[in-house]
């Protein structure tokens, strides 16, 4: 999704009330984070000062928190605003198709998540795969169509963000682009990974409650008169709401030309935005063997209610009202650019719930941004820390050394894409354009990685040159569909719809055939055992350097204080506390097998001699689960894509009673929504949650009768 830059509405809210709100978000988040952070090392024995921790939480979270994490970060403003933003421009299939671009790929990380915990148990980012695979060069590759991928898409959210904020109360863009992973950046740097997925829970929770907020009161609203009412005003201002490239130019039909484009655009930019984001794989690596395919696929399906049910309601509201009185800015005509801008759902909700609407919208644009901004500040921590500095400038870096450089890299980060999001703004980026753009530059990645995973044969040849090949492939068909069906190549052309596909198209499925063509010219099979076998060899590395930094702590008489010991020798038994019990006994094997084999090199394991760290049962129910996520892979595609969509478009426009059903299920998926990843995390977690409470309790108890 794309935002038109520079477009400000009325205003809304105050200058004011828009800074306080964010920098007081922004001070409460961190606050709460940082108690919490605290609480889990004191009373749940988790210590983010562990490389473990700070990158993959142990490997210890359960399904209802990976549910929550994984809805969190993939519930962007694009899922509220720019749903009910498409649905003013072209009609109630926007909000259904974009439902459908966001849930697949879900589904489909909780397939490669379970097979990497198979093939790679101990990984930490989805390039150390690669690496291990296939050297430095591929390693190199897919940091770049990476990292590239994280920028892109997370400067674009925070531009709109701050774009919006700038639309609604005039604040300065530069100062929201500031404010906004400002608070972020303090808690992801000190809680890692783990603090992410906290806060990604309180998020959630806060962002699902106004949801459902804005929606029934949008539609219980007097003006609007229900779904009954709705859909009259619609038939009624039907002449004024005509929409070309719509059967009869209807609001209210499936058979929508640009939807359906927007939709195929949607679910190749999203599905690079998934698999090339190394956030989502590590989401994977930190759940416990029986959370992934759980977790994932509910936040698949919870996130499927959330543009479906809110767009519907607040983009078809907006067009019934627009030219009415209660309209903000009425009787001025509301603008493409103002929608293009964002500004549809602000000004549903000013004319309908007023100011406290717009405190309340602040709020949930603050949680759909700062959630993803933090687990992409993870994300590219963790390759800047594992993958670059790690692999290629200090090789022998300790545990405490690496947890110290994620700190770091979390700050540069932060700092960066708030340049290249004011830089974009400042240079007038065409946002669109940047939007069609990359998917073309991320998509060929895609397949490859899979493959590494998946496919024993591709070869390092293959992998390395899939991934450039399918770029350029893309890149022609974009340029020739557009000079072909518009007469030119320039910005114009470029950022029209169907040449932006068609290069998606060519992008995503052309590394498929080279990959195989190329890795059929020197065929060789690789034996996944060698993914075990580079894995134990740096866990001695890193078991090696810690221990010699913990030796040299404790020879050093001026430096053998508590912070010397903390972060190194206490962490092994720590690690021990909080591994889930179903990996215990196999992750204990891991920590004999990497002793014995720390004092030889990688090349000099025999592999008949691995033996994989999990044992016979956990590998069965991790194969088992893999089945079970294909399956459920297939039928979301199925189902969403074909068996659902596809007898809806046809020449009908909805019938009063079906649009009422049709929306009724879109909000009841909302409640289902908030029950699969607010309450039920908090069934999942109920033990963890009972000891942390006991454990403050009783400190505060201790605290008190101490003083008294
Ligand atoms: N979740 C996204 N990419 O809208």
């Amino acid at each position: 999704m794309s935002v038109q830059l520079g477009v400000q509405g009325v205003t809304l809210i105050s200058q004011g009330t828009g800074y306080g709100m964010l920098i007081g978000l922004g001070v409460g988040f961190c606050g709460v984070i940082l108690a919490a952070v605290k609480i889990q090392k004191a009373y749940l024995s988790e210590d983010s000062g562990t490389s473990e921790m700070f990158m993959v939480a142990n490997r210890s979270v359960g399904r209802g928190l990976t549910a929550s994490a994984v809805f969190s970060s993939w519930m962007w403003i694009n899922e509220t605003v720019f749903s009910a933003a498409f649905c003013y421009k072209f009609g109630l299939a926007v909000p259904f198709w974009w439902s459908t671009g966001l849930c697949f790929q879900i589904a489909l990380m909780a397939a490669l998540g379970v097979l990497a915990k198979i093939r790679v148990p101990f990984a930490h980012t989805s390039l150390e795969i690669i690496r291990m695979r296939y050297g430095w060069i591929g390693h190199v590759v897919f940091i770049i169509l990476n990292i590239t991928n994280n920028v892109f898409g997370c400067a674009s959210m925070i531009l709109t963000g701050s774009q919006l904020i700038y639309g609604i109360s005039g604040m300065h863009f530069v100062a929201a682009t500031i404010l906004i992973p400002l608070g972020v950046v303090l808690y992801t740097a000190v809680g890692g990974l783990k603090a992410t997925f906290l806060t990604d829970y309180l998020h959630t929770l806060v962002a699902l409650i106004l949801i459902i907020y804005f929606t029934l009161s949008t539609l219980t609203h007097e003006a609007v008169g229900g779904l009954g009412g709705l859909y009259d005003k619609i038939i009624a201002t039907a002449s004024e709401n005509q929409i070309s490239g719509n059967y009869n130019g209807s609001l209210l039909t499936m058979k929508s030309r640009d939807a359906i484009i927007w939709g195929l655009i949607l679910k190749f930019g999203n599905l690079a935005l998934v698999v090339m984001d190394t956030a989502f794989w590590q989401k994977s690596f930190a759940t416990e063997v029986k959370a992934t395919v759980p977790g994932y696929n509910l936040a698949a399906a919870a996130i499927f209610g959330i543009p479906w049910g809110l767009g519907t309601v607040i983009g078809l509201t907006a067009r019934a009202l627009h030219n009415t009185p209660i309209w903000p800015a009425y009787p001025e005509e509301f603008t493409m650019d103002k929608v293009n801008a964002g500004l549809v759902m602000p000004y549903v909700i000013q004319a309908l719930i007023g100011e406290r609407g717009i405190d309340a919208f602040l709020v949930l644009l603050f949680m759909a941004l700062t959630s993803t901004v933090s687990s992409s500040m993870i994300a590219v921590s963790s390759i800047l820390s594992f993958d670059v500095y790690k692999t290629y400038i200090n090789p022998k870096a300790s545990d405490k050394k690496l947890v110290h450089v994620s700190h770091l890299t979390v700050v540069f980060h932060a700092i960066f894409i708030t340049a290249v999001s004011i830089g974009l703004n400042y240079g007038g980026a065409d946002m669109t354009w940047i939007g069609y753009f990359r998917p073309i530059l991320s998509c060929p990645g895609i397949i490859p990685l899979a493959l590494t995973l998946c496919w024993s044969r591709q070869t390092r040849l293959a992998a390395i040159l899939a991934p450039i090949l399918g770029f350029f492939t893309g890149l022609a068909i974009w340029l020739a569909t557009a000079k072909t069906l518009y007469g030119a190549i320039n910005m114009k052309t470029t950022e029209q719809s169907l040449p932006a596909l068609f290069g998606a198209i060519g992008s995503f499925f052309s590394p498929a055939i080279y990959s195989v063509v190329i890795s059929l010219y020197k065929p060789y099979s690789f034996d996944w055992r060698i993914f075990l076998v580079a894995e134990t060899a740096e866990q001695a590395q890193l078991k090696k350097a810690d221990e010699k930094e913990a030796h040299s702590a404790v020879n050093d008489s001026s430096s053998t204080d508590a912070q010397n010991t903390d972060g190194v020798l206490e962490s092994s038994p720590r690690r021990e506390n909080t591994e889930p019990s179903s990996e215990k006994a196999a992750a204990s094997k891991v920590r004999n097998f990497t002793s014995d084999s720390s004092s030889t090199a990688s090349e000099n394991i025999n592999l008949d001699d691995i033996t994989h760290p999990f044992d016979v049962d956990t590998l069965r129910e991790l194969r088992r689960w893999y089945r079970i996520a294909w399956y459920i892979f297939v039928g979301i595609v199925l189902v969403t894509f074909v068996l659902w969509p596809m007898p809806l478009y046809r020449d009908y426009i909805f019938t009063k009673t079906f649009f009422q059903s049709w929306t009724t299920v879109a909000i009841i998926w909302q409640f289902f929504a908030f029950f699969a990843v607010v309450v039920y995390p908090l069934y999942d977690g109920r033990h963890e949650i009972s000891r942390g409470t006991r454990g403050v309790w009783h400190a505060g108890k201790r605290l008190l009768s101490r003083r008294s």
